[in-house]
């Protein structure tokens, strides 16, 4: 075991979602799947009960977060969060609101620590939580206030990205109603995001002067401003600013001939303009083994690229994959000197 070895933090996420089974299954096939050691930020009775409702038998142990990684080889090490609460598989309830949001800023202050090397984190249900008063439209943005507190030295300007083996993509505008796009598609907004994706693939994905493809955003990339502006206005003078500087970015491209196979081997990262744009060809190219990655921040934080997926919480019949990409994903990234 190597003595300096950091565990990554692994948020509870909507404890009425399938998070809890992904991370007692993704534990049970460690080996397997060549899992980096981690411990849930969660209720220690929520897994033990969610465990025996998915017919698993396995040994979990409330440690504190420098005790994880001895032992993670001897049982799923939680650091208990929060209080005791009554699992209820797919099935929202009152109350649990905080818990979800303590235990992500709970490892982001492992991270601050030393105690963790990265966060992932399981999906939450967003809906519940600006019920109770959550002000960020998701993780991205909450990970970007958090930086922003505990690493108050260091730039934070989060920004989403999907990664699949054979697709990345990054949307521009994230969680907002698709009319509110066109206003808030600046060309500053565009050129920042672009620049945080370039960096980012370059520093942390190796990639030497990463090829970004701009969507444009009305179709055929607005034909000539005749199917709308934007494209022409907004988004043409923010490409010729990327090129200026450096950036290999290309665009604004029609959208809708952007993902077959052949114009894939053309760039290297697509920038959509909105949430669905390129999170639709994502999904639909690599929804099992696609990880959420949070780049422009001072730490590392993955996802798995799904939800909550309350039809299946309880049945631990849901997929793995994408959660245990993320958990490999977070160590390589969180680790580039070891790996
Ligand atoms: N990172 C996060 O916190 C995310 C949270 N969400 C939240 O999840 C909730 C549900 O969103 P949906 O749009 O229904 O997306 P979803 O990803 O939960 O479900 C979409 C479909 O994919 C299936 N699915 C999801 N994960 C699966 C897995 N691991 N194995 C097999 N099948 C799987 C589901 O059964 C469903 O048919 C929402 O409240 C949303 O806010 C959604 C995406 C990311
Ligand atoms: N559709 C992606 C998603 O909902 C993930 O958002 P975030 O919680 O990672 O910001």
């Amino acid at each position: 075991m190597d003595p300096d070895q950091k565990p990554v933090a692994v948020s509870m996420g909507e404890p009425a979602g399938i998070g809890l089974e992904l991370a007692l299954v993704a534990w049970n096939n460690r080996r397997s799947l060549r899992l980096p050691p981690f411990y849930v930020r969660g209720d220690e009775t929520l897994l033990a009960e969610r465990a025996a409702a998915i017919g698993m038998k396995i040994r979990i142990e409330s440690v504190s977060p420098d005790q994880a990684v001895r032992q993670f080889s001897k049982s799923l090490p939680v650091v208990q969060t929060g209080p005791a609460l009554t699992d209820r598989p797919g099935e929202e309830q009152e109350g649990t609101a905080q818990s979800v949001v303590a235990c992500i800023e709970g490892c982001v202050e492992d991270i601050r620590g030393g105690l963790a090397s990265s966060l992932v984190t399981n999906p939450i249900n967003k809906a519940a939580l600006y019920r109770t008063g959550f002000s960020y439209p998701g993780h991205t943005e909450f990970l970007g206030a958090l930086a922003r507190k505990y690493w108050p030295d260091e730039p934070a300007e989060p920004v989403m990205m999907i990664a699949g083996p054979e697709l990345l993509v990054v949307p521009v505008t994230i969680h907002i109603p698709i009319r509110d796009v066109p206003a808030v598609l600046t060309e500053d907004l565009i050129v920042k995001t672009a620049e945080i994706t370039a960096r980012d693939l370059a520093d942390r994905f190796g990639y030497s002067n990463p090829r970004l493809a701009l969507c444009g955003l009305n179709p055929h990339a607005g034909e000539n401003g005749t199917i709308g502006t934007e494209d022409r206005d907004v988004i043409a003078p923010a490409v010729a600013r990327l090129r200026a500087k450096g950036i290999a970015a290309s665009g604004p491209h029609a959208a809708d001939t952007l993902f077959h196979a052949p114009a894939r081997k053309e760039y290297d990262c697509v920038l959509g303009m909105y949430h669905d744009q390129v999170l639709v060809p994502a999904k639909t190219i690599g929804f099992d083994d696609s990880v959420n990655v949070t780049l422009g921040l001072p730490f590392v934080r993955t996802s798995p690229d799904h939800g909550t997926a309350y039809g299946l919480a309880g049945a631990g019949t849901a997929r793995i994959d994408s959660f245990a990409a993320a958990l490999r994903m977070a160590n390589v990234l969180a680790n580039p000197e070891k790996l």
